[in-house]
């Protein structure tokens, strides 16, 4: 039987692996393209479209909707374009939907997705980052399944005992570029220079959360609410090898982990034939050629990210939000040269101490007022830190 699956967030590097994972598992003859969305990236989204046959692309950005139009003319290939058209495409009949939107903008779409009962395959973090009650809440109302896609998730899914409760959480760091790096070289930091991730291809912006850790600090939060675990189940270990993917610890000392290459091309595969496992082309692990494998534990003074974490994850409330929002403006300051690699940290710091106690949003329009009112703070506190060519 065909399935029906739509991606949203198509054009990103997610996005695109999943197509490369629907080619693997059958292609067109196992899989039908529901819908597509992008948003800068029209070029791709048409090419996209048309190899797979979807039946409708959308991109976010609505003045982009004419080069959209023209290049997908003649394709029979529906078109349309704007936030609301991204929400529309996700509640369209798909049973299996790709969450690979960038940042908080992916929070609505698939909470959509999750209303109407479909298979989430969730490589968004920040959907449970900034609302994490409130979209179980909606997995549970449209009963929906959930399949964890961010690596070490997918990792400690493929690892859960159902006979018996985890008594450790533990997810695996690579540590990022700068692992081994001095305070005084991180604060010379460029965007070029921390995109570049030492294992993983990934988009710009969660490369850079992986440099300050903050990528870490989002997943300790994801964990929290797709496992239900306690703050202090949640630990964090630095693995530069980025071969194992997670553990999970048991109440009798065992530790279950998952490995593989970093390639998320496994994970989007797992989520595509869960609960079977399908053969791919995964490349296997040689374990005589990788010899050893390292770990240790994170650096706390370079590396404040995943003190945030734990402090927002004991806070409770809104403060998942209003981390994820600060750390998302920070983000864009630094990308734009405005801010520099270690202020982003500082910013956030001073966001959650200025909104702390930021009740728990209960309706989605509770998540984009609080998002709202971070962000104004979070661009005030950016502005105030001295800008990056007076302090080189
Ligand atoms: N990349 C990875 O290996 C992993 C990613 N993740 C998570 O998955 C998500 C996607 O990551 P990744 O694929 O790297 O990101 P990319 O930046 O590569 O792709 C993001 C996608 O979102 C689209 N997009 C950007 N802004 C908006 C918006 N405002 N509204 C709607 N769509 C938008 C982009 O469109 P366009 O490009 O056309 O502008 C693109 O399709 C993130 O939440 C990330 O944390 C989790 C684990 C691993
Ligand atoms: C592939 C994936 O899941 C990323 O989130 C990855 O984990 C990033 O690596 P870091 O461990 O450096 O954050
Ligand atoms: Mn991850």
């Amino acid at each position: 039987m065909v399935r029906r699956v739509t991606i949203l967030g198509s054009t990103g590097s997610i996005g695109r692996s999943t197509l490369e994972a629907l080619d693997w598992l059958g292609g067109r003859e196992a899989f039908a393209v529901e819908a597509l969305t992008g948003a800068s990236n029209v070029a791709l989204l048409a090419e996209q479209a048309r190899r797979c046959g979807a039946r409708l692309a959308v991109t976010a950005d609505p003045a982009r909707l004419p080069e959209l139009r023209a290049a997908l003319s003649g394709s029979g290939v529906e078109t349309a374009a704007g936030p609301q058209a991204v929400i529309e495409a996700a509640a369209r009949p798909a049973e299996w939907v790709m969450a690979a939107i960038v940042g908080a903008a992916g929070l609505a779409p698939t909470l959509e997705a999750a209303r109407r009962g479909a298979v989430v395959a969730l490589a968004n973090k920040e959907c449970l980052v900034c609302a994490g009650p409130l979209f179980l809440a909606a997995v549970a109302e449209g009963a929906a399944t959930l399949i964890p896609v961010d690596s070490e998730h997918s990792a400690i899914f493929q690892v859960l005992d159902a006979r018996a409760a985890p008594e450790r959480i533990i997810l695996t760091a690579s540590g990022g570029p700068f692992r081994d790096w001095t305070l005084e070289r991180m604060a010379a930091v460029t965007p070029a220079r921390a995109v570049q991730h030492p294992n993983w291809s990934m988009g710009a912006k969660i490369s850079i959360d992986s440099a300050t850790m903050f990528n870490k600090a989002l997943e300790m939060i994801e964990a929290r609410w797709l496992f239900r675990a306690e703050p202090d189940q949640i630990e964090v270990i630095v693995h530069p090898q980025s071969i194992i993917h997670s553990m999970v610890g048991y109440a009798d000392g065992a530790v279950l982990a998952q490995l593989g290459p970093p390639d998320m091309r496994g994970a989007i595969a797992y989520a595509l034939s869960w609960p079977g496992r399908a053969p791919t082309p995964m490349e296997r692990l040689d374990f005589a050629a990788l010899s050893r494998l390292d770990f240790h534990a994170p650096d706390p003074e370079r590396f404040p990210a995943l003190r945030l974490a734990r402090a927002a994850l004991e806070r409770g409330g809104g403060a998942g939000c209003v981390l994820n929002a600060a750390k998302e403006t920070a983000l864009e300051a630094f990308m734009a040269d405005r801010i520099g690699f270690l202020d982003m940290a500082r910013v956030v710091e001073a966001a959650l101490e200025r909104l702390d106690g930021a009740p728990a949003p209960a309706a989605l329009d509770d998540v984009f007022a609080l998002d709202a009112e971070t962000r104004a703070m979070a661009a005030e506190l950016c502005a105030e830190r001295a800008p990056v060519a007076a302090r080189a």
